[in-house]
C-alpha cells in the first residue's frame, strides 16, 4: 500500500521535536513537503506558504499544521478546499467559531480530519478511562505547571490575543479530564493571572462542575519552575486515581499501573492513519470550549511583567 504524501506547515519546535521524528518512525507515511517562516526542514522541499506548497510543490494527500494558533484557520480551509487530509495541532484554531467552522468544511469536503490532542494519547490515559468509567467520582484536581522559557523559548505569539498563554499547555490537561469523564463539564468561575506586559494569562485557577455537580478544579501556571508538575487526580467512593507526568504515569491508590508503550506522537499518526483509511475524522472542540468560557467567566488579575 503507497504511504500517505504529508505536507506539514510550521517547522517550529513541535514539529522538530515530535512530528518529523513520528512521521520518520509511520511507514505508512511520507513526508514530502514543508511549507515554513523559519528554518527549513531537510530532506524535503521547502516552501514559504501553503499556497506556493499547493501550486508547485509535489502531489500530497494530507497536511499536518503546527503553527500557531493564530492565522491556523485560513491555512486548514485552504487545505481543506483543496481536499486534503488535515491532521491539526491543539489548539485547533485561536476561536471556538473557527474551529466549528472546520468541523463543517471537512464534512462537506468528505476528507479526513483529526484535532490532534495530543496528552489524550499519553501512556496512562486509555487504563485510566476504562478503571473510571465504572466508579463513583468524588472530586477532580489538576496542577498543570512548566516554564514557559522551556517549552515556547522566544515565542512571543504565545502572549498575544489566541496564543492562549498558560491555557496553551493547560488545555492538553483540560483535554485528558473531557476525555476520561462521561459528562460535559461547565466553568463555574476562572480566575486568569495576567502579566500587565502581556495579552494572555501566565496562571489561572478554574473552578469547573458537571450535571452530578462533580468538584473539578485547575491550577495553570506558566512560570514554574524547571520541574515540571502535569497531574491530574481523582478522588473516588472506591479509592484514588493519579495521571502523573502528563499521563505517561498512572497509579490507583498509590500503586503504579502498567500503561502503553506507545508514545503520544506516534499514537497521533496511527490515529490520523486510521482515520483517513476509514474515511472518518475526530474533530473534538471540548477542551477549546472550556478555554473559551474561562476566559468568558474569568476575573482578571494584573500581575507583574513577564520576559522571556
Ligand atoms: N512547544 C511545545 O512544546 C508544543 C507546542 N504545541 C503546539 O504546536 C503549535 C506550534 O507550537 P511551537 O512549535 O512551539 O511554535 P513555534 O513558534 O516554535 O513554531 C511555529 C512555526 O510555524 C511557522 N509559521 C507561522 N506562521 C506560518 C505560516 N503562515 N505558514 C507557514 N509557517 C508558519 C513559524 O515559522 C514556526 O516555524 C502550537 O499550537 C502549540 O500549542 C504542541 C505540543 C508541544
Ligand atoms: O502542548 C503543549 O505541551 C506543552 C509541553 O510541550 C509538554 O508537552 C507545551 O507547553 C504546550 O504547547
Amino acid at each position: 500500500m503507497q504511504p500517505i504524501r504529508l505536507g506539514l506547515v510550521g517547522y517550529g519546535k513541535i514539529a522538530q521535536d515530535q512530528h518529523v521524528p513520528a512521521i520518520k518512525a509511520n511507514s505508512g507515511f511520507q513526508l514530502v513537503a514543508v511549507a515554513t517562516q523559519g528554518k527549513p526542514c531537510a530532506g524535503v522541499e521547502n516552501f514559504q506558504s501553503l499556497t506556493e506548497l499547493l501550486a508547485n510543490g509535489p502531489a500530497v494527500d494530507a497536511i499536518a499544521f503546527c503553527t500557531p494558533p493564530q492565522g491556523r484557520f485560513a491555512l486548514v480551509q485552504e487545505a481543506l478546499a483543496a481536499g486534503k487530509h488535515v491532521l491539526v495541532e491543539k489548539p485547533p484554531c485561536a476561536t471556538l467559531g473557527e474551529a466549528l467552522a472546520l468541523v463543517d468544511q471537512a464534512q462537506a469536503q468528505g476528507v479526513s480530519a483529526l484535532f490532534a490532542w495530543h496528552s489524550r494519547y499519553a501512556p496512562g490515559i486509555e487504563a485510566a478511562r476504562d478503571w473510571l468509567a465504572s466508579r463513583t467520582l468524588q472530586s477532580v484536581q489538576i496542577d498543570w505547571k512548566e516554564d514557559v522559557r522551556k517549552w515556547h523559548p522566544g515565542q512571543t505569539w504565545i502572549w498575544q490575543p489566541g496564543g492562549l498563554g498558560v491555557f496553551d499547555p493547560g488545555i492538553n490537561a483540560l483535554s485528558i479530564v473531557t476525555h476520561l469523564l462521561a459528562l460535559p463539564l461547565f466553568v463555574e468561575a476562572a480566575e486568569l493571572r495576567v502579566p500587565n506586559n502581556c495579552q494572555s494569562p501566565i496562571a489561572a485557577s478554574i473552578k469547573m462542575s458537571d450535571a452530578r455537580h462533580l468538584d473539578v478544579r485547575a491550577e495553570f501556571d506558566f512560570d514554574h519552575g524547571h520541574d515540571e508538575l502535569w497531574s491530574i487526580e481523582v478522588r473516588c467512593a472506591e479509592g484514588v486515581l493519579r495521571l502523573d507526568n502528563g499521563g505517561a504515569l498512572l497509579s490507583i491508590d498509590g500503586v503504579r499501573q502498567t500503561v502503553s508503550e506507545e508514545g503520544e506522537y506516534a499514537a497521533v499518526y496511527r490515529h490520523f492513519q486510521q482515520l483517513i483509511g476509514a474515511k472518518a475524522s475526530d474533530l473534538d472542540v471540548q477542551p477549546l470550549r472550556l478555554v473559551a468560557d474561562s476566559f468568558f467567566v474569568g476575573s482578571r488579575v494584573a500581575v507583574e511583567a513577564f520576559y522571556d
